[in-house]
């Protein structure tokens, strides 16, 4: 399996469960979702002048559209020569339920990490069994891609960005259609950190007994 990656760093897990864990990140290119709001951009298109050689790709220090193919054996051994230390990895992207990441998840989990996994489940799940599914549903999006009932019944958290109430009231009906399990986190994660989104958010997680995400990297200015 080859994967063609945006980058690949070490930080801190920004969103969700795992906010504040160290973490690898894996990202894809590609996502042909297009939400209006995305801040990752520049993963979306896979434009063949882009490829880089991998040495080039891990060197970013900027966002960029350059990408560089890895086989999952190419992966793990750049954690090594990069000399990381987290033992979590967050695949995202892009959208990175368009490839199978069980290749690579068996090499990892074999080596003691976890992988967890970010993705609008508008793709079918070709992740390992142990692998921990962030569901961040799209609704309404101008690529008219919807959300799988197979993906949100093998979510383990639903995080969902909003902004206004009517991102609210999608989500409501999302979960009405596919009620999730009693043990899935519900989380709701402010839209560009915009204070009335923010604040949307804390209201309802309070109402709901729901959970903030609020995007911890970008208010510590880390990537
Ligand atoms: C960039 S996406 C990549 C993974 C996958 N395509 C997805 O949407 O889950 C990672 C996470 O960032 C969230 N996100 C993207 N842009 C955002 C923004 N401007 N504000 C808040 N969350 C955002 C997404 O909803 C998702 O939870
Ligand atoms: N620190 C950090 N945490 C994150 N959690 C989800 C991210 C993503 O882009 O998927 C992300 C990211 O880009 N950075
Ligand atoms: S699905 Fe994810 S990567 Fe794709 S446009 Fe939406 S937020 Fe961005
Ligand atoms: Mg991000």
């Amino acid at each position: 399996m080859i994967y063609r990656i945006n980058e690949i760093f070490q930080t801190i897990q920004g969103e969700g469960v795992f906010t504040g864990s160290p973490s690898i990140f894996v990202r894809l290119q590609g996502c042909p979702v297009g939400c209006p709001w995305c801040d990752t951009q520049h993963t979306w298109d896979i434009d063949p002048a882009q490829q880089v050689s991998v040495e080039r790709m891990l060197s970013k220090s900027t966002a960029s559209a350059e990408w560089a193919e890895l086989s999952a054996q190419a992966i793990v051994d750049c954690f090594q020569q990069q000399g990381y230390s987290a033992k979590h990895v967050v695949i995202t992207g892009g959208e990175p339920a368009m490839v199978d990441w069980r290749p690579l998840a068996e090499l990892l989990e074999a080596r003691g990490y976890q992988l967890q996994i970010e993705t609008s489940g508008t793709f079918a799940l070709q992740v390992s069994a142990q692998t921990w599914v962030t569901l961040s549903p799209k609704l309404d999006m101008p690529g008219g891609y919807l959300v799988r009932a197979d993906c949100m019944a093998r979510a383990n958290e639903i995080k969902h960005p909003v902004a206004m109430q009517k991102h609210i009231d999608a989500l409501d009906a999302l979960l009405a259609q596919y009620p999730p399990a009693a043990n899935v986190v519900i989380s709701l994660q402010p839209i560009s950190q915009r204070p009335r989104a923010t604040e949307l958010a804390m209201q309802v997680c309070i109402e709901r007994n729901w959970r903030l995400s609020v995007q911890l990297h970008k208010y510590l200015h880390i990537e």
